[in-house]
């Protein structure tokens, strides 16, 4: 496997959220040709005139070479598209694009973390079905996204199931402190990163209720447990559950107040209502939406899934905080597993 060559060198960023915008960076950084569509004129006048993206990423400067849109035909020139938009907006995103480019078989790589509200379905099958022409890939991993785009060390997996593609993918967002790295499973790679929003919402549930630190390994322990048991029954493969878009950014995810699904399960523990938290924030917290669709799909499949059941039951306010750790801590006596 040669890895890194032939470098993508035109890309297109949907997306000026946190994450759009520091892969927008890196890309641009990197020498890539890079133009990052916005959905509003005045985040696009910003980054163009100031370089700066004041609403999602005002701390850091970013590089003059990088060109902001509001026009979709943008993407006609890329020879690589990233999806940074919410895991529920991606659909609208992807058809929109598609009718842009023409329906040009081009190559996607999806960055979003959520399953779809009402189809239950993954990022790239929400491609398939929006753009079959395109050619998906999924990026995922541990990453926040202040941390890549003040250039601090980063580790993410790649996953595309066309390797040649893959590579291509590697060589065009290598950079001397972001790796990623190359995995054909999308599937395992969409599902480690979907899941843990869920279960960093229930980490924080446990540190804003003071329940402690060994409740919170506990429950990532458990967390683990219960997404390998689901995305294995899925399809997906152990060694990438295990890997940077499962375990690594699980961990990242439930041990920082950074994380936006972390933090609102914090203050969900303080006492907050989930709706009102949501609605007084500007930026997305995946694992609300997705909590309900992986109850949906983990009982449609008989997996048992009782954190994620919890985390859903407390975000729709069917259950009180200690009642749900009252309900996990009486299950019946099992083997671990
Ligand atoms: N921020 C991170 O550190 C990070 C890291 C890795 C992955 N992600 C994932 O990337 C995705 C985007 O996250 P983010 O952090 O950039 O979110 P964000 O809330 O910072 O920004 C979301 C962006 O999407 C746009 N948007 C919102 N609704 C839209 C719609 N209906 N149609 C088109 N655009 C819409 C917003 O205007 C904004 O530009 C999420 O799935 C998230 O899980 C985020
Ligand atoms: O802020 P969060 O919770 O969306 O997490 C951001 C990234 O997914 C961490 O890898």
């Amino acid at each position: 496997m040669t890895i890194g060559r032939e470098p993508f060198e035109r890309i297109y960023v949907a997306g000026a959220g946190s994450w759009g915008t520091a892969l927008a960076a890196l890309c641009a950084r990197a020498g890539r040709q890079t133009s990052i569509w916005s959905r509003g004129e005045e985040i696009a006048g910003q980054i163009n005139e100031e370089h700066r993206n004041a609403t999602y990423l005002p701390e850091i400067e970013l590089p003059s070479t990088l060109r902001a849109t509001t026009d979709r035909a943008a993407a006609c020139e890329a020879e690589g598209i990233l999806l940074v938009v919410p895991a529920q907006a991606a659909r609208d995103e992807l058809v929109a694009l598609r009718e842009a480019t023409g329906g040009a078989a081009m190559p996607v790589a999806l960055c979003c973390k959520g399953i779809e509200r009402g189809t239950g379905r993954l990022m790239h099958q929400v491609l398939k079905e929006a753009w079959p022409e395109a050619l998906g890939a999924v990026l995922s991993g541990p990453s926040f996204a202040a941390d890549v785009a003040r250039g601090l060390p980063t580790a993410v997996t790649l996953a595309d199931p066309d390797e040649s593609c893959g590579t291509r993918w590697l060589g065009t967002l290598a950079t001397e402190t972001f790796r990623p790295y190359y995995s054909p499973d999308v599937l395992g790679a969409e599902l480690g990163g979907a899941i843990k929003n869920v279960l960093a919402i229930a980490c924080g549930i446990v540190e804003g209720r003071g329940l402690g630190e060994s409740a919170k390994a506990a429950l990532m322990a458990r967390g683990f447990a219960e997404a390998k048991r689901f995305a294995l029954g899925m399809g997906a493969k152990p060694e990438t559950l295990a890997g940077l878009s499962g375990l690594g950014d699980l961990i990242l995810t439930c041990s920082s107040r950074q994380s936006r699904n972390m933090s609102l399960g914090y203050e969900m523990g303080q006492g907050r209502r989930a709706a009102d938290v949501i609605a007084e924030r500007r930026t997305v917290s995946e694992g609300a939406a997705t909590a309900p669709v992986l109850v949906s799909l983990a009982r449609e499949r008989g997996t048992d899934m009782p954190i994620t059941e919890a985390v859903a039951a407390l975000l729709s306010g069917e259950l009180a905080v200690d009642e749900a750790i009252a309900d996990l801590m009486n299950r019946p006596l099992k083997i671990e597993g």
